[in-house]
């Protein structure tokens, strides 16, 4: 009976974020040759690095190599642990006042004796490449044009395009996110609502949030702990976005593990980003696409198409 027509899309279908922020960075090299043979500027990223973190030192090698890969000048500033509140906000009053600096990124989690929301707060909007700045935040959040956060960005780029694999659109899915942080789970909620979609947002006091999961079309994992959403929460044919990064030691080895069972979910879903080459790739792509765009509209250029 079922011979001649296939019922359900064939599941399991693995994102390529890595090929996907690939193609995104070849595509914003090429506007940042254009920018430069049309105006004879090169855009700059600064990113900012308190203490000594393993982590974060990695991510901030990566994203000061692939600055510069595609073109742009990339300055990384590290200062110590002991470093006080005002020596940074000090430091970030001078990056704003400096022309030749387009992108701040400080580089999260900071020290404890500094509050992130003061030290993000005191990076001009103009520049705030993260997205995370309350302008920013509220921009997103009453639909006028800003700068939107990396992570959520690079999610949204490849739901719609693994949507539009499948002949699908975002439009009218029951979203869930798990995971209510200023940095991915709240802008994503409002990316997702900007694409009509049906969101909720839970999280550590969510009650049934096995059962809330199940009713996701499109289920976003963003609460930093290693597999807490299980296949069985997984409904069939869901998109699914990891986006959690976790070490953890398997028979002695480092691995790195997102937020979802994937091996338990991969099959359900229809189509599902793996840890790492997922999400990862797409945040340090959408940091430079953020940090081109800061640059034309702060040098009153046109946004090139698509940034
Ligand atoms: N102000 C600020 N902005 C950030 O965007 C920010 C931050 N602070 N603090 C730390 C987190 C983490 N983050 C990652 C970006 C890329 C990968 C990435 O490319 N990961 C690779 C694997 C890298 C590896 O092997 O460790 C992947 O998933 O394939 C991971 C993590 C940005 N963050």
């Amino acid at each position: 009976m079922t011979a001649f027509h296939q019922i359900t899309a064939p599941r399991g279908n693995i994102i390529d974020g890595a090929g996907y922020a690939k193609a995104l960075r070849d595509r914003l090299a090429a506007h940042v040759a254009n920018l430069k043979n049309a105006h004879g500027l090169t855009p700059c990223l600064v990113v900012v690095i308190v203490g000594e973190d393993p982590a974060s030192q990695v991510y901030v090698k990566s994203k000061g190599e692939m600055t510069q890969a595609i073109g742009m000048e990339s300055r990384t500033i590290r200062l110590p642990d002991t470093t006080s509140e005002d020596e940074l906000l000090k430091l970030i009053d001078d990056l704003n006042r400096d022309p030749v600096v387009n992108g701040i990124l400080v580089q999260l989690p900071l020290p404890k004796q500094m509050s992130s929301l003061k030290v993000i707060d005191a990076i001009n909007p103009d520049k705030d490449v993260d997205g995370f700045h309350v302008s920013n935040a509220g921009k997103l959040a009453v639909g006028l044009d800003g700068i939107v956060p990396c992570t959520p960005l690079g999610s949204l780029m490849l739901l719609k395009d693994a949507a539009a694999a499948h002949g699908d659109t975002l439009a009218g899915k029951n979203a869930v996110i798990v995971g209510r942080s200023n940095i991915v789970g709240k802008p994503m909620a409002q990316l997702l609502l900007n694409q009509d979609c049906t969101v909720t947002i839970a999280h550590s006091k969510t009650k049934n949030l096995a059962e809330v999961c199940r009713g996701a079309d499109i289920l976003v994992a963003a609460v930093g702990r290693p597999k807490f959403i299980a296949g069985d929460w997984v409904k069939d044919g869901a998109y699914l976005i990891d986006v959690g990064i976790n070490r953890i030691e398997i028979d002695g080895k480092g691995k790195l593990v997102g937020d979802v069972d994937f091996d338990g979910a991969k099959d359900r879903a229809l189509a599902i980003t793996p840890v790492p080459k997922g999400v990862g790739p797409m945040t340090i792509a959408c940091l430079l696409n953020n940090t081109i765009k800061a640059f034309c509209l702060q040098n009153l250029f046109p946004v090139p198409e698509g940034v």
